[in-house]
């Protein structure tokens, strides 16, 4: 598939604090990505650099063929609180940012139920109407690329359903997204794929279909060793994913448990711990930060 970003060995230190250590992924066309990891763990640095505000110390950032994000395409961004001057209303900062396009300002006003106050100073806007301003503003102009850090900010559960319908529906069209939350009970409703961060490391990229056909039923198992337990059972036609720490098996989509011990046996691989687990993306976000914390 192509990818509209790429992201390729990324490293970023403030000071002494490494924050980004050899960071890639890729965002395919029209799709949504997650980006998501604990507080501080660099995803506003990540989608900082790709929007060059700041400058990576090493790797790349390619936009489609181009080497910079910024000014190769268009580029939609809302990165931590809005840009906005509060002596203007809402209508006037859109048409700033739309080049006077009135219709396009309309158009989104309408989709982004802000009908009520827009015409208002926004100085009197509440911190969600704020939010859902900046998000206005990022998906002017048709981008190709919208990168929303943490959207859902200070939305009620109405607009965060309006939200989220609203980026669907742009992404049926060809629009790409890359989104950061912490509510990640909303993300799940929506992204296509994740990328989980977790100590300046990409510890899990995966999409969303492979991560609900493994949490729907699933076994984790720990043995003597992992990663030829993974070959042994993908070559047996079981459906496997490896993490750092165990081995992943789908139960919905795979043979027989007898098999798999009778493999696992012959091969002498050492069983250490088993699992039965079903997950939603924020139990997945866990195991995979758990076991981190475990291998460190
Ligand atoms: N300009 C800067 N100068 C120095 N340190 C910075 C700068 N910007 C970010 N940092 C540090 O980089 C780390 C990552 O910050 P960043 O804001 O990217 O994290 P985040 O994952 O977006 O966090 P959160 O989920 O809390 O929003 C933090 O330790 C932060 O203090």
């Amino acid at each position: 598939m192509e990818n509209v970003l790429t992201v390729k060995h990324v490293s970023k230190r403030f000071g002494r604090h490494t924050v980004l250590n050899d960071i890639s992924f890729q965002v395919p066309k029209g799709s949504i990505v997650g980006l998501i990891g604990p507080n501080g763990v660099g995803k506003s640095t990540i989608m900082k650099i790709i929007l060059g505000i700041y400058a990576s110390d090493s790797g790349e950032v390619r936009f489609n063929d181009a080497h910079s994000a910024k000014g190769a395409k268009r580029v939609g961004e809302l990165i931590e609180s809005p840009a906005i001057y509060p002596f203007l209303t809402g209508r006037e900062q859109l048409m700033l940012y739309s080049h006077k396009d009135s219709n396009d300002v309309r158009k989104i006003v309408e989709v982004m139920g802000m009908t009520d106050y827009v015409d208002k100073p926004v100085a009197h806007y509440s911190l969600g109407m704020k939010q859902k301003t900046g998000i206005a503003i990022a998906l002017l102009q048709h981008p190709e690329l919208v990168i929303l850090d943490e959207p859902m900010n200070g939305l009620d559960p109405m607009s965060n359903r309006d939200l989220r319908n609203l980026i669907l529906k742009l992404a049926e069209n060809g629009t790409t997204f890359l989104v950061s939350s912490h509510i990640l009970s909303e993300l799940e409703k929506m992204i296509d794929q994740v990328v989980l961060l977790d100590h300046g490391n990409v510890v899990l990229a995966d999409s969303m279909i492979h991560l609900h056909e493994l949490g729907a039923n699933y076994l984790s198992l720990m043995t003597s060793s992992n990663d030829q337990c993974a070959k042994l059972l993908a070559a047996n036609r079981f459906c496997v994913a490896e993490t750092s720490m165990s081995v992943r098996v789908s139960l919905t989509e795979s043979p027989s448990l007898n098999d798999l011990f009778n493999i696992l046996l012959t091969h002498h691989i050492q069983i250490n711990d088993v699992q039965h687990l079903q997950t939603d993306l924020e139990d997945s976000v866990l195991t995979v930060l758990e076991h981190q914390g475990g291998n460190r």
